[in-house]
């Protein structure tokens, strides 16, 4: 059921446009990431949403109710909804309770056993309870204003890049308690980031923004094995971009003919491969391989996850072309070798 439908949203601040008609709908109890570059209209989106910028145009219908747009406006401080920005924006003379229980009625019974569940829901110990945010760390200061976000059973939680003042390990960890204490919330959610990685694992549906204009909306793994265009495929991940002549069924192109999706457009398009989808595997020597092939140009080690540069000599070009791919570290050939090149999975034509 459709439970924040973002409708025509316009919104400029001079001439050029921060968002440009953009069209959404978000589910009950979904998870949905908003990405794109920086100043692609994120947060002009979210501050929408929240209530604290007026849209040009457009409407905003939350659970049935009109938030903005067709004569409605309604306050941020009535939408019931709940915010967790990068900073945390904690009280700091306040104590950690007093931080989660700000929006608790001060008289209520059972301030302080809701205010150590919500500390238990966010994995936060107890003896915190006294401290102020300047005795805590980044991440737990994140657990706090969450906490505190919760507090107010928010029926719609918008997290402005909460997690990118932590570094990498504890982003993760973080990224994993908040996915998991929203859904244990039943509270719907939209994160903003830049960071792609994040959007896709943390998201059920993810929103590509860029120069305030919605590029794509889908599933995580819809986006990431069928980008729209060249610029979403690279922005969201590492992608191999080839020339190809398309015809039914397949594309012919530097790796051969390889088979592509079902109803793919024909002619001359640009195909894309995710790494995950190639295998090199070495070549017997003296005898040719057959299918195409490469010889290893230049290897970047990087443990798990390295970086093979393949160049394939080209008969109908005086340059050859070379293929950055990744691989993982035990299977790595080295500079020299002649490799097979195998491609699993359909490739994917571009609409650009
Ligand atoms: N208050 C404002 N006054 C004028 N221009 C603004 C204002 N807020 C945003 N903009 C412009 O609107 C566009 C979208 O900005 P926005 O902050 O929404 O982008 P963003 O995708 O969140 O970027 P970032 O990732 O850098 O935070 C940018 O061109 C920005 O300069």
């Amino acid at each position: 059921m459709t439970f924040l439908t973002i409708d025509a949203i316009s919104k400029s601040y001079g001439p050029t446009p921060a968002l440009d008609t953009i069209d959404m709908r978000i589910e009950a109890g979904g998870r949905t990431a908003i990405v794109g570059p920086s100043g692609s209209g994120k947060t002009t989106l979210l501050r929408i949403i929240a209530g604290f910028e007026t849209p040009d145009s457009g409407a905003l219908v939350l659970d049935g109710r009109a938030l903005a747009g067709n004569g409605a406006l309604v306050p941020a401080h009535k939408r019931g909804i709940g915010i967790v920005s990068q900073d945390g924006a904690l009280f700091p003379h306040l104590t950690v309770a007093d931080n989660i229980g700000f929006g608790l009625a001060k008289k209520a019974a059972d301030r302080n056993q809701r205010i150590a569940e919500l500390m238990e829901m966010v994995e936060l110990d107890g003896i915190m309870a006294a401290r102020r945010p300047h005795q805590l760390s980044g991440g737990q200061q994140q657990r706090v204003a969450l906490a505190r976000a919760l507090a107010l059973k928010p029926r719609l939680m918008l997290l402005d890049e909460p997690f990118s003042a932590l570094d990498t390990g504890l982003r993760d960890t973080m990224r994993r308690t908040v996915a998991r204490v929203l859904r244990a919330a039943g509270a719907t959610a939209i994160l903003v980031t830049h960071d792609q990685a994040e959007a896709l694992s943390f998201a059920d549906q993810v929103a590509v923004l860029r120069q305030g204009r919605l590029v794509q909306f889908g599933p995580p793994r819809a986006l990431y094995g069928k980008p729209r265009d060249r610029e979403t495929a690279t922005f969201l991940g590492e992608a191999i971009l080839l020339d190809a002549d398309i015809v039914p069924g397949r594309a012919e192109c530097i790796l051969g003919s390889l088979a592509v999706e079902p109803g793919s457009k024909t002619g001359q398009a640009t195909i894309m491969l995710r790494p995950e989808q190639i295998r090199l595997t070495t070549a017997v020597a003296g005898s040719e391989p057959d299918g195409p092939c490469g010889r290893i140009d230049d290897v970047e080690f990087g443990g798990g996850d390295c970086t093979v540069l393949v160049r394939i000599d080209r008969t109908d070009r005086a340059m050859p072309d070379f293929l950055s791919i990744k691989c993982v570290g035990f299977e790595i050939p080295g500079p020299g070798d002649l490799v097979r090149i195998s491609v699993h999975g359909p490739a994917h034509v571009l609409a650009d």
